[in-house]
């Protein structure tokens, strides 16, 4: 690996856990999370909300998780604000993960992935997660450009919501191993096959596993060593949700090198005034207890 490559997006996860640690501060912007911030539930009022998130991250976590789903709500407007908050973020070297869950046909996938991940998008991010309910090979396209453009992918392996254990618990027919197991297996296949994998502390592409969920019920072996580079593990689920920064070595395992401890609302819920605090804490807490 000569010293004029680009970075990888594993390389940059690699440097922002080594820098400023593994919290993901989630910038979701809910219309009574708004109204306690004393926003307006509007775009104006979600572009703030997020930029003041954006500001109180700064030098405190180096990733931030904005969910697209609570701009969207405000059509062309919430989409501009979007775009404000994601380049404001990159701009203050704050890897940002699109939280936008696509997923579709090859040549749709191709198009979700141009806006989210091509370099020069209006909604350029670092990474963004995809929905694999369409099968791991329909987000193919997706993965080639993350691995061209130095970006990052988090494919839903084992979500946080209680639902989804019906189906991410099937198993899938020519292997037998779970869904969820079977998303995990095939991006750390992807991860393996790419261009100097061996030298890699982090793959590109990771999943999603949920912070409340016991992996094994899922499948999933977190005390397996694992082959080539980490999985980057892009975790939700701590703080309203439930789940503790200190149970996280009990929960992923060999897994959490590459854990993103992700936290949006237990933050959030901070107010203007606290949130900077609250990220600071927790920054501290999730070092301190991450194991
Ligand atoms: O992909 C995600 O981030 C995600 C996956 C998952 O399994 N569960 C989950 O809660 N999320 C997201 O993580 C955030 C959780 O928010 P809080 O429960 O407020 O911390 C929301 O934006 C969810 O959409």
């Amino acid at each position: 690996m000569s010293q004029a490559e680009p970075l990888t997006f594993g390389d940059k996860l690699g440097a922002v856990f080594d820098r400023s640690g593994h919290l993901c501060v989630g910038i979701d912007p809910h219309a009574w999370m708004l109204d306690r911030w004393g926003l307006d539930d509007s775009a104006d009022g979600a572009r703030e909300f997020g930029l003041r998130v954006v500001e109180a991250a700064w030098n405190r976590a180096g990733i931030v998780k904005p969910q697209v789903s609570f701009f969207e709500r405000f059509g062309s407007a919430g989409y501009q604000a979007l775009e404000r908050v994601i380049a404001e973020a990159r701009a203050a070297g704050i890897l940002v993960i699109a939280d936008a869950k696509r997923g579709d046909i090859g040549s749709t996938q191709q198009a979700y992935g141009e806006a989210w991940l091509r370099p020069g998008s209006p909604l350029e991010s670092d990474a963004v997660t995809l929905s694999p309910y369409l099968g791991l090979g329909s987000l193919q396209s997706s993965l080639e450009l993350a691995e061209a453009a130095g970006k990052g992918v988090f494919v839903l392996a084992a979500t946080s919501n209680p639902e989804a254990a019906g189906l991410q618990t099937a198993r899938v027919v020519e292997s037998e191993r779970t869904v969820a197991a079977s998303m995990l297996a095939g991006v750390s296949a992807w991860n393996n096959a790419q261009k100097d994998s061996a030298e890699r502390r982090f793959g590109s592409i990771g999943v999603v596993l949920g912070a409340t969920l016991d992996l094994s019920d899922f499948g999933i072996g977190i005390d397996e060593e694992q082959h080539g580079p980490s999985v980057p593990v892009l975790a939700p689920g701590f703080g309203h949700q439930g789940a503790e920064v200190s149970e996280t070595r009990r929960v992923y395992g060999a897994l959490t090198p590459g854990v993103i401890v992700s936290e949006s609302r237990g933050l959030l819920g901070a107010g203007p005034d606290g949130i900077a605090d609250a990220i600071a804490r927790r920054a501290e807490e999730v070092e301190a207890k991450r194991g």
